[in-house]
C-alpha cells in the first residue's frame, strides 16, 4: 500500500504513515494530501487531525468536510520534540505552526529574543537549519541526521514540548469507495443548514439516547456566513451497529436542510516510535 503525507521526509506524519504503508511519498499541505486521495492519485493519505496540547488541525478538518474520501484508520503517536541546530548561536526557530505552539512556554522561557518562523512542516524547518547556521528547527531528534546529503545537526535539547504527554492523532484517508462499516469508532460531519434553540442538544441526544459515547465534537465555520457552522463528530460505535443506524437516522432528519457526510468506521493503531 502506498500513502501520501506531509513532507519532506522526517515529519511526524511520515513516521505515522510508515506504520500503515509500504511506500510513502510527500505533499506540501494536508489539503493536497486529501485531494490526492480524492482524485485517485494515491491509495492512502495520512493527515494530522488533533494534538493533545494544541487541539484540532483545522486545515485537516476542512479538507475532510470538502472532499469525498473515507477514513479507514486512526493512528495515535507520542510527539517528543527536539531543538536542532548547527550551534547554540541561532536567531530564528523554524517549524510547523503546531510544533511552535506545542513548545510555546519553552521557547518564551529559554529563547525570548529568538524569532519564530512558521514553515510547512517540522522537517522543512530542520532542512532550513541544515542550510543556515542562524536557524534552529523543532522536530523529531532522529532528523538531526540527514536521510541523504547534508549536515548533521546538534540536538540542543530534547522533550521541549510544554507537556510531557504530547500526542497527535492522525487519520488515514482512502477513496470513498473503501468506506467501511466495521470498526470501534466512526467519524461524521454534520451541516444542519438550520439554527434554532436546542438544535445542538438534539444532535447530542441522537447519540446519548443510544448510549453511544462521543469522543469529540468540533464546530467549524461553514464558510457561508458568520455564525453558520458544521460539526465534526467522532463516536465509539461502528456503522454496522443498529444503534448507530438509529442515531444517524435522527441526525439525517435534523439536518434535512443541510447534509450529513459519513466518513466511515475504523480502528485505532498506536505507534510508539
Ligand atoms: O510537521 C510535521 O512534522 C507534521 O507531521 C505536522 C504536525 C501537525 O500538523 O500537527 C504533526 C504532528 C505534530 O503535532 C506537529 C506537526
Amino acid at each position: 500500500m502506498q500513502a501520501v503525507t506531509l513532507g519532506p521526509a522526517g515529519t511526524y506524519s511520515h513516521r505515522a504513515a510508515r506504520a500503515v504503508a509500504d511506500g510513502v511519498s510527500f505533499r506540501e499541505s494536508v489539503t493536497a494530501i486529501v485531494e490526492a486521495v480524492a482524485d485517485g492519485e494515491a491509495e492512502r493519505g495520512v493527515v494530522p487531525i488533533e494534538n493533545s496540547i494544541e487541539g484540532s488541525v483545522s486545515e485537516s478538518l476542512d479538507a475532510l468536510a470538502e472532499s469525498d474520501v473515507a477514513v479507514v484508520r486512526e493512528v495515535v503517536t507520542p510527539i517528543r520534540h527536539g531543538l536542532l541546530a548547527q550551534s547554540e548561536e541561532f536567531s530564528v526557530v523554524a517549524s510547523h505552526s503546531q510544533a511552535l505552539a506545542q513548545c510555546r512556554d519553552y521557547l518564551e522561557r529559554e529563547y525570548p529574543d529568538v524569532d519564530q518562523e512558521a514553515v510547512a512542516s517540522t522537517a522543512r524547518g530542520v532542512e532550513r537549519a541544515r542550510e543556515d547556521p542562524s536557524v534552529a528547527g523543532i522536530g523529531h531528534p532522529a532528523t538531526a541526521e540527514p536521510e541523504g546529503e547534508g549536515r548533521t545537526l546538534r540536538v540542543l535539547a530534547e522533550d521541549i514540548q510544554d507537556q510531557s504527554s504530547n500526542a497527535t492523532r492522525f487519520l488515514v484517508v482512502a477513496p470513498e469507495s473503501e468506506r467501511s462499516d466495521g470498526g470501534g469508532k466512526t467519524s461524521v460531519v454534520v451541516y444542519p443548514g438550520t439554527n434554532y434553540p436546542g438544535l445542538l442538544l438534539e444532535l447530542l441526544e441522537a447519540f446519548a439516547d443510544r448510549d453511544i459515547n462521543l469522543t469529540r465534537i468540533e464546530s467549524r465555520p461553514s464558510g457561508n456566513r458568520l455564525g453558520d457552522y458544521l460539526f465534526h463528530v467522532d463516536f465509539e460505535a461502528g456503522l454496522y451497529e443498529p444503534r448507530t443506524e438509529a442515531a444517524l437516522a435522527d441526525v439525517e432528519e435534523l439536518a434535512a436542510n443541510g447534509w450529513v457526510k459519513v466518513l466511515g468506521s475504523y480502528d485505532t493503531q498506536h505507534v510508539v516510535e
